[in-house]
This record gives C-alpha cells, structure tokens and sequence, in this order.
C-alpha cells in the first residue's frame, strides 16, 4: 500500500494478503510472546528475521518487534514504500532500534529481481528467518489492476516479472546457496498452483524439511511455505524441571488504559519494594532480578517460618544465599500476558521460595491492572 497514514503500529495490510481485514491500533508496544523463545536461536539471542518486501507499513516486523521483541531488517525496492516503512517505524519509538529498514538497489527498473538479488540474500545471510509477502502476479491484466476491478493494491506490491513463482523460486535458490545461514526460509503463497510448484522445486534442489500451512479468511485461501536445512534440535525438557524452575500465570482482563511495559515496570517496583536488586531490560521483556533471604522475607510479608523451614534442610549460610531468577512479559492476546518466572541458579537453597514470589507478583499485578481481581 502505497502512502497510508500511521501512528503508532497502524497495520494496512496489503489488498492480496489474508490478512487484509487485519487492523490494529495498538499501543502496547515491545512484549514477546512465547514462541519467541521456542525461535530463540542456538546462542540463545535475540531473534533476528528478515522480511523481503516489507512494503509501506513494514506490518510484519512491526507486529514482530512489538510481540515478540525481534529483530528485524527489512527490505523493498520501491521508495515511496520505505519511506513509508521508516515513518511507521520512527512512529513507534519502543521498538523502533529493533527495525533496520533496507532499500533494495534495482538499476534498471522496478521489481528487477536480478539486480537485487545480491542485497536480499544478504539480508537472509545474517537472520534465523526469513519471510515474504511477494507479489503474486505476473501483469496487470492478471492482477486485475484496471480501474474498474482494481482490488486497492499498487502495482509494485502486486506484479513482478514472473509473479510469485518466479519471485519465491530466487528465495529458494538463494536459500540453496545460503542453507544453514538462516535456520527458516518461509513465504506467503498466493495460488495452490504454486505452492505445487515450489514445492517440487524444493524437492529437485533436495530439500527436506518442509511445512506448509493455509490461512484461510473469508473466501481467500492463501498458504504459507517453510523450508530449512538445520535439523530440528532434540531438547527434552523434563517435568521436572519445568515445575521446579519455571512458574508462570495468565494475566487476563487487563484493563485498556495499561500496556505491556508499565506491567513490566511494576513488576521491577514489585521486587524492588522488597529491597531486591532488579534490571529491567525493555527489548527482550524481562526484569533480572536478585533477591537476598531478607528481600525474600520482605517480599513474602515476613514468613519468617517458612524461610526458616527452607534452611533448616539446607546447610549453607542463610545470609550468603541469593536467589537469582528472571520475570518475563510475554503478550499473548489484547488484554492477556503471561508472566513467567524462571530461576537462574537452580541449586540456591532459596530456590523453593520461587512460587510464593510468583504467586506475591500475581496478586499484586492482578490487583493493580485486571478487571477482575480475584485469582
Ligand atoms: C505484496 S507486497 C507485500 C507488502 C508487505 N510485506 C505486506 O505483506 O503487507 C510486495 C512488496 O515487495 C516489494 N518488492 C518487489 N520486488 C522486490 C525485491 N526484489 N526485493 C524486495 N522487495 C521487493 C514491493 O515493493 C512490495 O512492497
């Protein structure tokens, strides 16, 4: 969409995409929701996605740098759509740093793959995915871009030589080259036709691993392709673990006027008002914090038996014991987070102490921002 107007993550998304009667006004701004971390890349960083003609309202990395606090570079050919993209991005401060926006050098014409070619695989080189909105037909004619039946799009989002087959097949190629530089290669699909294509496209080039998926809208089917080389990690997490060292609650009923980062704010001034050391970090939507057994005691309104009772079994010294853990703000919905405390150092003698902590913050959180306050 050429020129939209925006504010603050004000999606327009394109006339050919699914998610065509998709608007959001929200302000919430910078909360990673949980499949962040099931992205996390092998470092254990910060997501990092690269998304090919972002278009003017560069919606993907908005939405993925305000949810899930990724990275992203994003990259088009057409002018008037990145300086769309730049405005959008500056428009949303909290998240603006985790946005590069990429202008793709064609030199003889528009939507000339070949000469950009070299750009675009850069951007993929360097990301742990990659997506694509392409555009999907091959003339005007085909896009139905005559005044009478034009659908809103602008020729540039919607026609390229060879339309989306021959646009996603230069990805696959590229990722060809490229393999294990990016962990997922993905692309929206306009036509079953080819999806159909690509696939076996994929399959001569003998790639492997491959989902596909269809959104469906209305009347407009539309499918998703992904492909990688990485083979799928084995990491088993056991209950075990899982109960012991992560704890989290849903936060639902959030009431409209609050956003994600005063939830994250006051989960710092939770801990700190008990005298624990806290480092809020707003881009990965986390507070680290370091509690002592009088923060503990503090926090858990003086429950001086059961600390008691966590030492009695344990022979380190009280008073040298830290409990290290962390306090993430996940969105999940409008209106919904989930909060996940996870501990740092598992074998802290304070470490049972985690869940009334836990179940302190959500009581405390709940009565300050939720409509309903019962738990
Ligand atoms: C269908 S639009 C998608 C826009 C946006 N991603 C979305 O889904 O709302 C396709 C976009 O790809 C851009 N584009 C066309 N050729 C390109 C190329 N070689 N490299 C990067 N972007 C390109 C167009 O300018 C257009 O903005």
């Amino acid at each position: 969409m050429a020129g939209p107007e925006s504010t603050e993550l004000t999606s327009m998304p394109p006339a050919n995409s699914p998610a065509s009667s998709f608007t959001t006004t929200t302000s919430i701004g910078g909360s990673p929701m949980g499949s962040s971390a099931l992205l996390a890349n092998s470092k254990g960083d910060i997501v990092r996605g690269f998304d090919i003609g972002t278009g003017a309202n560069c919606i993907y990395p908005l939405l993925g740098a305000s949810l899930l606090g990724w990275n992203f570079v994003a990259s088009d050919v057409t002018d008037v759509a990145l300086e769309w993209a730049e405005r959008n991005v500056k428009n949303n401060p909290n998240i603006s740093e985790l946005i590069e926006i990429r202008k793709v050098n064609t030199t003889d014409g528009l939507n000339n793959w070949e000469s950009s070619y070299s750009e675009d695989r850069e951007g993929m080189a360097r990301s742990d995915f990659c997506m694509c909105n392409p555009p999907f037909f091959e003339s005007i004619e085909e896009a139905g871009l005559n005044p009478k039946t034009s659908c809103g799009g602008t020729y540039e989002e919607m026609v390229c030589p060879g339309g989306e087959k021959a646009f996603i097949t230069h990805i696959i190629e590229d990722s060809a080259v490229l393999k294990q530089s990016s962990r997922w290669y993905t692309s929206m699909v306009g036509r079953k036709v080819s999806l159909k294509f690509l696939m076996s496209k994929l399959r001569e080039l003998g790639v492997t691993i491959v989902k596909t998926t269809e959104f469906v809208q209305g009347k407009t089917c539309r499918w998703g392709l992904a492909w990688s080389f990485v083979p799928p990690s084995k990491k088993i997490i056991t209950p075990h673990v899982t109960e012991k060292n992560i704890l989290s609650f849903m936060l639902g009923g959030i009431q409209r006027q609050f956003s994600a980062i005063q939830i994250l704010q006051s989960v710092e001034d939770f801990f700190q008002a008990g005298g624990a050391s806290c480092k809020l970090n707003a881009s990965s939507f986390t507070v680290d914090i370091t509690a002592s057994t009088e923060h503990c005691n503090a926090l858990l309104n003086n429950e001086v038996k059961h600390l008691d009772e966590v030492f009695s079994s344990s022979n380190i010294e009280k008073a040298s014991s830290n409990l290290s853990f962390r306090v993430s703000v996940f969105q999940q919905m409008p209106g919904t987070l989930l909060v996940k405390g996870s501990l740092q150092h598992r074998d802290s003698p304070l470490s049972g102490l985690l869940s009334s902590l836990v179940q302190q913050l959500e009581a405390s959180l709940r009565h300050k921002f939720c409509r309903e306050k019962a738990v």
